[in-house]
């Protein structure tokens, strides 16, 4: 069975609590409160900011030449994506002020950090995938059970649902199936422990967009 296979039934059951979150099922029909989506879309803008940081460090530390390039260019398409929300959603929204990162995002964004700098990166690798590969087929997941008519938020799930992102994720599937085979089993255990671990701060995202998460202090 190749690491991918493996790796996506690690963290299956989670995937399938981040179908449910209320967030998720509000999203499907429409009726997510406005200011929990501007929330969301404000924390993925920082989100997207550091990830593109992850990648670029990854690129750099790639062993092989595509790898490098395809990190690269991954690193590009986040900051692509984000200017895009700041563009169109900060706008449609009226989001003006910059929020400090909820404890859940700067979480996140520092264990890829964390992971893309000092980690094996093939472990690197594998933690950044959730980002890819759970945003896909919970994008299509949603798109399936949409409720299409007024949907608010319709564009921000054709995103999720495109073609071309279907490609860049099909890309980093096959990137941690290749670095995986000159890795350990052991080694490999530890690339799934990243990528579950990675899954889980994907749904405490989403938890933390709802709940419009704040610091204690
Ligand atoms: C919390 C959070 N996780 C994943 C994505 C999805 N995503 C956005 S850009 C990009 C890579 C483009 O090369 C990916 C996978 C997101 N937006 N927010």
């Amino acid at each position: 069975m190749s690491w991918t296979k493996k790796a996506w039934e690690a963290g299956y059951q989670i995937y399938e609590q981040i179908t449910s979150m209320p967030f998720n099922q509000e999203l499907i029909a429409g009726t997510l409160d406005k200011e929990k989506f501007k929330f969301y879309i404000a924390q993925d803008s920082l989100y997207l900011a550091e990830f593109s940081r992850a990648l670029s460090l990854i690129a750099g530390r790639a062993h092989h030449t595509e790898h490098v390039l395809e990190f690269a260019r991954f690193a590009e398409g986040a900051v692509v994506v984000e200017h895009a929300l700041h563009a169109g959603y900060f706008q449609k929204f009226g989001i003006t002020e910059t929020l400090p990162a909820s404890p859940s995002c700067q979480h996140y964004t520092h264990y890829l950090l964390t992971k893309a700098a000092l980690a094996q990166v093939e472990v690197a690798m594998a933690a950044v995938l959730p980002c890819f590969w759970i945003y896909k087929e919970v994008g299509d997941f949603i798109y399936q059970q949409q409720q299409k008519e007024n949907n608010p938020y319709q564009e921000w799930i054709d995103t999720y649902a495109g073609e071309e992102f279907a490609g860049i994720v099909e890309r980093a599937i096959k990137i941690c199936d290749e670095v995986a085979e000159s890795c350990t089993p052991a080694q490999q255990q530890t690339m799934t422990d990243a990528f579950v671990m990675a899954t889980k701060l994907e749904w405490m995202f989403w938890d933390s967009a709802y709940r419009q998460e704040q610091w204690p202090l």
